[in-house]
């Protein structure tokens, strides 16, 4: 644990002088407002160790990383039967690229591309109005970090709501070929409203932890998965968490690895532990810059990469 906690700090140290290197993501404004500076870092263990640097107890706009967890229970309310709707092979082309959708007739290759994580939000919506999603999305991320402080910034979710055209685009586009079955109003106002969730790096490593340890989340002795479901979110995570930087982000960092556009990565260590990071200057594939370099140093140094 000290070990540990050493290891986590000087990794933080080391990457400080690097934080003005990355962009935030201005395509949504009110992202644009977050200082480049911010920094944190949290490793929360399976045997209950949560070791936290920087400014790691701050909340942040997770983005992205929240498909992850809508996709968790996208499969647990509909199982296999949610691979119709949705592929499982990485899309080697940007978050929001559109291109891609039309060539494979509406069905988005991957949960984690915006297309994709729009697809799975239908099916979270479906039987229940927009409200009572956004609620049971909210509680769910309650219910994992075992914490209800947990909040949506709702000038985070009206910012992409207001500009947010592409998602709409594709959300339109799906809805064409029948690929949703909500209106895309409806499905965008929870789709913005999920990636609005704010929450710390403390927060989230504690969220990610039933991953690290086969689908049982260690500190609350709750069973969120299978451990079959909980490897093969894992292997998402890795094929697919990055978009077309999930090549390099398993060739450097080696571990399965979700990323916001807010600027934070969560990342698992099988057995291990999860990982948190937040930095919000992102490089040009739209994820930390500096997170995926603080989760390279962390996992190299410590031996963490699931490739021996
Ligand atoms: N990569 C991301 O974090 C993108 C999420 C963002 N809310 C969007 O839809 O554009």
């Amino acid at each position: 644990m000290e070990d540990l906690k050493q290891l986590v700090e000087a990794v933080h140290r080391e990457l400080g002088s690097k934080l003005e290197e990355g962009k935030v993501a201005d395509y949504i404004p009110q992202l644009a407002k977050v200082p480049l500076k911010k920094f944190g870092i949290a490793v929360a263990t399976v045997e209950g160790d949560l070791v936290t640097v920087g400014d790691a107890e701050e909340a942040f706009s997770i983005q992205s990383i929240s498909k992850l967890f809508t996709l968790t229970m996208a499969l647990g309310r509909w199982g296999e039967r949610l691979w119709a709707r949705v592929d499982r092979e990485p899309s080697g082309s940007r978050f929001n690229s559109i291109v891609q959708l039309e060539h494979e007739h509406g069905k988005p290759r991957n949960p984690f591309i915006n297309a994709g994580a729009i697809a799975v939000t239908d099916a979270v919506l479906s039987g229940s109005q927009p409200k009572e999603a956004i609620g049971s999305i909210l509680r769910f991320m309650r219910f994992l970090a075992a914490d209800d402080d947990i909040t949506i910034d709702p000038r985070v979710a009206r910012s992409e709501q207001a500009t947010g055209h592409r998602n709409f685009a594709l959300a339109h586009f799906m809805r064409s070929f029948d690929v949703i079955e909500h209106p895309p109003a409806e499905v965008l106002g929870v789709y913005f409203h999920q990636c609005a969730i704010a929450m710390s790096c403390a927060q989230l490593a504690r969220s990610g932890l039933f991953l690290a340890a086969e689908g049982r989340n260690p500190l609350t002795g709750h069973r969120v998965v299978s451990a079959a479901r909980a490897r093969r979110l894992n292997s998402m995570m890795m094929m697919c968490g990055h978009y077309d930087g999930a090549g390099d982000f398993a060739f450097r960092v080696g571990l399965p690895g979700k990323s916001g556009v807010g600027g934070g990565i969560l990342a698992i260590v099988p057995g291990k532990a999860a990982v948190a990071v937040w930095s919000p200057g992102l490089d040009a594939n739209g994820n930390s810059h500096v997170g995926t370099a603080a989760l390279e140093l962390l996992a190299r140094r410590a031996g963490w990469s699931v490739f021996g």
